[in-house]
């Protein structure tokens, strides 16, 4: 199996060695990059790697290289610090991107399709949400998703954890809807072995309020925190990136929160989505209450909305071709 990366920059270059190291997911890795040394450069470097792994070979090449490739990862444009999306106080957040990185889209995704006509396009440049609706009308299928929420439920499970001092495998706790600011975190049904994680931290001295309050800041700003210290985050999401590519390649239809087209909302969100052959297959709508509710609502709006200011079409427009 041949999976690419287009795009080798921070994120990129992590997707690679996440893929490299958790082994066996794919025989062959092509890198692509607007700068063609770039991508030698860190294929070069990965070559290294691989001897350590399970069988995998390494190599940069151009949009003819992605011929065959079953999945394809699109890191590729401007990040949060070059595109001046670290304030935290701005309620567009990485939106702001979305005017830059749709034109590099409107570029490459025809070219991808162009060569890899079968493959499964994975968005993982800001706004990804909004990315993938633009992916699935460029390229004129619905093999499209977004790596969606599932770095941001891993970042409420990982604090959560903190807190109550437990390992964060053990903490159930999902985040829907956009990835961005308007995200919803579940804390209706976020729980530990069982027993509501609300309960749990209730026994805690701190007001619950605003232990909820510090948790959910240190959820929806991870980004420009880790920006803050290293100009990009890559290797949390590196590490998703090739957790999902595994599961779409072995058709494992594992249950995750990622983003895909649904009809119901008219545009690509993050529900609970079960990934496996071809991308998200079906999507189920979790257990909310009404707070939770009204907020996946007004997040789907303000996506919807940004659809048809920013792209001019509305996700619901049909795929072209
Ligand atoms: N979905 C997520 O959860 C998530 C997490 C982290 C970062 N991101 C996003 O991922 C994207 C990449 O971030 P980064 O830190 O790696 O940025 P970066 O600047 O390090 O790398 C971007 C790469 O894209 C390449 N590129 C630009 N235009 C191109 C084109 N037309 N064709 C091919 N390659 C092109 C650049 O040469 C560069 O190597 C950003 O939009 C960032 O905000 C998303």
């Amino acid at each position: 199996m041949k999976v690419a990366v287009v795009g080798i920059g921070a994120v990129g270059s992590a997707t690679a060695l996440s893929l490299i190291e958790r082994g066996g997911v794919c025989r062959e890795i092509v890198l692509v990059d607007v700068d063609a040394r770039r991508a030698a450069g860190v294929a070069a470097d990965m070559r290294y790697a691989t001897p350590l792994s399970p069988t995998v070979e390494v190599r940069a090449g151009g949009y003819d290289a992605l011929a065959g490739a079953a999945v394809v990862a699109i890191t590729a444009g401007v990040n949060e610090k070059t595109g001046g999306a670290t304030d935290r106080s701005d309620p567009e957040g990485r939106l702001r991107l979305l005017g830059t990185n749709a034109e590099i889209y409107a570029d490459l995704v025809p070219k991808i399709v162009a060569v890899a006509p079968e493959a499964v396009l994975m968005v993982v440049t800001d706004p990804p949400d909004p990315l993938a609706d633009l992916t699935r009308r460029l390229a004129g299928h619905d093999r499209v998703f977004s790596t969606g929420t599932l770095i941001d439920s891993l970042r409420f499970r990982v604090h959560l954890a903190d807190r109550l001092r437990v390992r964060p495998r053990d903490v159930q706790a999902m985040v829907v809807g956009e990835h961005g600011t308007s995200e919803v975190l579940l804390w209706s049904s976020a729980s530990v072995g069982g027993v509501p994680a609300l309960e749990l931290l209730a026994q805690a001295d701190q007001p619950l309020d605003e232990v909820k309050r510090q948790i959910e800041d240190d959820i929806r700003y991870a980004n420009i925190t880790i920006i803050e210290g290293t100009g990009a985050s890559q290797y949390g999401i590196g590490a998703v990136c090739a957790r999902l590519i595994d599961a779409v390649l072995r058709d494992e239809r594992a249950v995750l929160p990622v983003a895909a087209y649904h009809p119901g909302h008219d545009v690509t969100l993050s529900l609970v989505s079960v990934l496996g052959a071809g991308g998200v297959q079906r999507m189920y709508e979790p257990a909310m209450d009404a707070a939770e509710r009204a907020a996946l609502e007004r997040g789907a709006a303000h996506l919807r909305e940004v659809a048809r200011r920013t792209l001019g079409v509305t996700a619901r427009t049909p795929p072209a071709g």
